[in-house]
């Protein structure tokens, strides 16, 4: 699906012409501007399981309608599975982040996270998931999520959401995390206040899982956090079932009073992945049909885990270890 951008050099003629134009740089809606061209298309050796989209980027996930919320429970084997490629995940995570510096490109992240899939006989899931173009998503400043790696050199006081999810055993892992990059001492306070209520909106919903309690209950507990913070919740984007499938039931939205189905029981695996902005909480998305960003361009930031229902609570399968870098400005 390409857009139809005719009206769009229309509206560059009104503009030259003398006519006001609300939206002179739509559609995007703050300063930042994708950086071509995007590198070449990346692959893995065929000893790696690949998904079933890694080819013609259909998930194939043909959805019968008896089980449109019908939520997965792993049995020992899958939950082993589970915590396998969540560790795996996190490592590559952590390497990542541990990359994301003033002055490297969002490509280069993207590469190194190809090739550590690639030492852990994993493959990126994002990679040509419908068509997605890179190995994971590099979300900077504006951007809510979808981001693609890029020719774009990461600026001190950028804020970066590097979303990394792998497949690996037959199971996908699913986290993300937002970075300050450069001097975090000297972070933007408005950057502050986005990314820790980001980072602990995602704790406080973590503390409520358990058996019983109901999926639509999260987004409650988010959007209390980003309220208090003077933050809104994007709502298009939400959590979901991941196992077997990189998406699945349940659907997890992150604002107040919704509609989800279903509720916690021990052996399913969701994430809780809330995008939080310091504006208004709607989404516009660039040509490039995937980079979504907040309408008014102000930053935005997420925080995502892939958690297990355990018998008395969760368990954080993507979990930061002794040595995961980074962490909320003390
Ligand atoms: C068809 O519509 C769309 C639109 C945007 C993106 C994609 C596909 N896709 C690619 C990477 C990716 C990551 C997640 C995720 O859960 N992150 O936590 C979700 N979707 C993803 C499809
Ligand atoms: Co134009
Ligand atoms: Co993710
Ligand atoms: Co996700």
């Amino acid at each position: 699906f390409k857009r139809n951008w005719s009206n769009h050099k229309s509206m560059h003629k009104t503009q030259i012409t003398g006519y006001y134009n609300p939206f002179p740089s739509f559609p995007f809606a703050g300063p930042l501007r994708p950086v071509y061209p995007l590198s070449e298309h990346r692959t893995l050796p065929k000893s790696i399981p690949h998904p079933t989209w890694w080819q013609d980027g259909d998930p194939k996930y043909s959805r019968s309608l008896v089980n449109r919320n019908k939520i997965d429970i792993h049995d020992a084997k899958g939950i082993a599975a589970m915590r396998k490629v969540c560790k795996l995940a996190r490592e590559v995570l952590d390497l990542a982040a541990a990359a994301a510096k003033p002055g490297v490109t969002t490509d280069f992240i993207d590469e190194l996270v190809h090739k550590a899939c690639i030492e852990r006989e994993s493959y990126p899931s994002p990679l040509n998931y419908n068509h997605f173009p890179k190995s994971c998503c590099t979300s900077v400043n504006e951007v809510i999520c979808h981001g693609i790696p890029d020719q774009r050199v990461l600026l001190d006081g950028d804020i970066l959401n590097i979303d990394i999810s792998l497949y690996h055993g037959g199971y996908h892992a699913d986290l993300n995390e937002t970075y300050y990059i450069g001097d975090r001492a000297k972070a933007d306070p408005d950057n502050v206040r986005v990314v820790e209520a980001a980072r602990e909106s995602l704790d406080e919903a973590i503390k409520a899982v358990k058996p019983g309690v109901l999926i639509r209950e999260f987004g409650n507990i988010i959007e209390k956090v980003a309220k208090q913070k003077d933050c809104s919740v994007i709502r298009t984007y939400c959590g979901h079932g991941v196992g077997k499938l990189f998406h699945c039931p349940p659907n997890v939205p992150h604002y107040a009073k919704n509609k989800a189905v279903g509720e916690c029981k021990p052996g399913m695996t969701f994430t809780i992945e809330p995008m939080i902005a310091l504006g208004k909480y709607r989404d516009i998305t660039w040509p490039d049909n995937w980079t979504s960003t907040t309408i008014d361009g102000k930053r935005t930031a997420q925080f995502e885990h892939t958690l297990l229902v355990t018998e008395d609570g969760c368990e954080i399968l993507t979990a930061r270890t002794a040595d995961s870098p980074g962490g909320p400005i003390p």
